[in-house]
């Protein structure tokens, strides 16, 4: 269970102001988040994830209240639980697609790359298509291509909960629903808890569960 309670989160230099009373996120399931541009939504998976610190609040995901941990302990959290699709990939340009896709190797210490997980990477790479991108730098991918790359790294370490903000953003509606199918698949099959962005709601029927960011606007915003 991914729990939040009373949480308050201000940009020290942004009028934006986001207060999530009460959230709770069912492990094993899919959650697909949406609500208008500037809402939060990206706010609140860096939160959920531990790189931003609330003001106030608490999240707990399982036994662990993130919320609480220093921040060393916070990043051990995340680097052995938690896959992120950042919205804007955060791909390394130096690195070719494989050796992004099995960066969780380099900046994990206590995660040795065995031929294991190379052969999951490249597995991963079959399954979304960029398998003949490998070698490749990333700089001379297009975007759907690239996000493909963000999507593998993610899953690389079977994380137990998938954060993913507006993975399938870049896709053409083919692909679009072919990554969504791993995803989904990815939580029957291994019981990883998705919560995922998404602006399209035609996606919305796949997902056991939705969070509309309209109900944690203030009024104030509402009226802009
Ligand atoms: N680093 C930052 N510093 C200050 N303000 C920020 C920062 N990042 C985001 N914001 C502001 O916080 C608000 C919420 O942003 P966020 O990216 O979480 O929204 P979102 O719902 O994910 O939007 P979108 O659907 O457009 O991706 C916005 O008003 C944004 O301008």
């Amino acid at each position: 269970m991914i729990a939040i309670s009373n949480l308050n989160f201000r940009y020290p230099s942004s009028a934006f102001d986001l207060r999530v009373d009460d959230l709770q996120i069912t492990p094993g399931s899919a959650t697909a988040v949406v609500g208008p541009s500037g809402s939060g939504k990206t706010t609140l998976l860096n939160l959920i994830a531990g790189i931003l610190r609330p003001n106030s609040g608490q999240i707990t995901i399982e036994d662990t209240k993130v919320t609480a941990l220093p921040d060393a302990a916070k990043r051990k959290f995340r680097l052995k639980n938690i896959g992120m699709v950042f919205q804007d990939f955060e791909l390394i340009e130096y690195l070719n697609v494989l050796d992004n896709i099995l960066l969780p190797c380099r900046i994990n210490t206590s995660l040795p790359l065995t031929v294991d997980l190379r052969q999951r990477a490249e597995e991963l790479a079959a399954l979304v298509g960029i398998s003949s991108h490998l070698r490749k730098s990333v700089t001379k991918l297009s975007q759907g291509e690239r996000q493909r790359v963000a999507i593998c790294r993610a899953l690389l370490t079977r994380p137990s909960l998938l954060l993913a903000d507006e993975p399938t953003g870049n896709l053409d509606p083919v692909t679009s629903e072919q990554i969504l199918q791993l995803l989904l698949k990815t939580v029957r099959d291994e019981g990883t808890t998705l919560v995922m962005v998404t602006h399209d709601h035609s996606l919305l029927h796949h997902f056991d569960h939705t969070v509309d960011f309209e109900q944690f606007l203030t009024a104030a915003a509402k009226a802009e």
